[in-house]
């Protein structure tokens, strides 16, 4: 089983399952347990406001919010020009971040490949090693969250690992450590003619598991660009009781208009979290012309912060404990209807 999560809607099709026609699910789960059965008849006299076993929407159940580690900080979004040269854009990232920290930012997000054009020409050449600890731009990334006493998400870069490519986030805590490698789990493979064909899993492979990491700042879930189009891993991520989802990503001229903020403003509605994005600036001279617009959403879906397309800098306020007034104003995460469907993490299912 590879998928990490699975939507699982029951209803009344599941009748016609028999117990061995399940086996796919672990016992608990198994629609044609007759204890569940009983529970989904939708028209049963028992069935109220107190039967919707909200608890069971999520297998395993959700973990309740973390008290954060703390209540404030800033953010820095560091919307960066990218160019061919890639000790140029080391240096300039680290600028950038440098800028951010003495503005106040606690934690600096970068934007998806921000060392290398985003090509699949180029990402072999761009690749690091970053396991091997042959990887000048993660070395940077460690160094200044050090310095700068920092949680910096790293944006991605191109990754080389055992014969492998792969389009990899790494985070860094105060101390200068990686706490988290996020490998980009749902490649971008987009074929609109005349308009934007793209490719990543023509020299990229994907990721195999979602990241959710506790750092100085909260509890952050990270997705790479076409990930967040994926509502399942957001929903994993706020049900192991993320504070904060970060998406380094580089929409293009097609999508990025219609879809970008959409989405941000989706993951963060659905979830009631804190959606950060961060985009290279766009430079139409290049292949792949970004969108730009990196953003900072609030967890009621409103727009906290954002920027145009040029190179920015936007330091922003997080405040968590809004969190806990969205969910207790509008308490979706109660009225679940866990008798009705289910989103299943099979990797927390698998790790008890
Ligand atoms: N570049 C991406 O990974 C995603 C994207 O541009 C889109 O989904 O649109």
């Amino acid at each position: 089983m590879k998928a990490s999560a699975l939507l699982n809607l029951k209803s009344f099709t599941l009748s016609r399952h028999s117990p061995t026609s399940n086996s796919f699910f672990p016992p608990f789960l198994c629609p044609s347990h007759p204890r569940h059965r009983r529970i989904h008849h939708s028209r049963n006299p028992i069935m109220s406001a107190t039967s919707v076993n909200s608890e069971r929407a999520r297998a395993p159940p959700a973990i309740p919010l973390p008290p954060p580690p703390l209540s404030n900080f800033k953010i820095g979004l560091c919307q960066l020009s990218v160019s061919p040269d890639k000790d140029s854009n080391i240096a300039h990232a680290r600028t950038a971040i440098q800028d951010a920290a003495s503005k106040g930012a606690q934690l600096v997000l970068l934007p998806e490949i921000w060392n290398s054009p985003y090509s699949n020409d180029s990402f072999p050449v761009y690749a690091e090693d970053i396991d091997a600890g042959a990887s000048p731009s993660t070395a940077m990334l460690s160094e200044l969250s050090r310095l700068l006493k920092i949680t910096i998400v790293g944006g991605s870069i191109p990754e080389r690992s055992g014969g492998l490519l792969y389009n990899t986030c790494c985070v860094f805590g105060t101390d200068g450590n990686l706490l988290a490698k996020h490998r980009k789990i749902h490649l971008f493979d987009i074929d609109i003619p005349g308009k934007i064909t793209f490719i990543e899993s023509k020299t990229l492979t994907a990721g195999e598991t979602p990241t959710i990491v506790d750092t100085e700042v909260g509890r952050i879930g990270i997705g790479i660009c076409y990930d967040i189009r994926f509502p399942e891993l957001a929903m994993i991520y706020a049900a192991r009781g993320a504070h904060l989802l970060c998406y380094p990503g580089a929409f293009n001229m097609t999508t990025g208009p219609l879809h970008w903020e959409l989405l941000q403003r989706a993951r963060a509605t659905d979830n009631q979290l804190y959606v950060a994005t961060c985009s290279p600036a766009r430079d139409t001279g290049s292949g792949y012309v970004a969108w730009g617009h990196s953003t900072l959403v609030g967890p009621f879906g409103e727009v906290l912060a954002t920027t145009e397309h040029e190179e920015a800098i936007i330091i922003a306020e997080i405040d968590y404990s809004i969190l806990e007034q969205r969910r207790t104003n509008l308490p979706v995460t109660k009225q679940r209807r866990g008798d009705l469907y289910q989103l299943v993490d099979f990797q927390r299912l698998n790790s008890q």
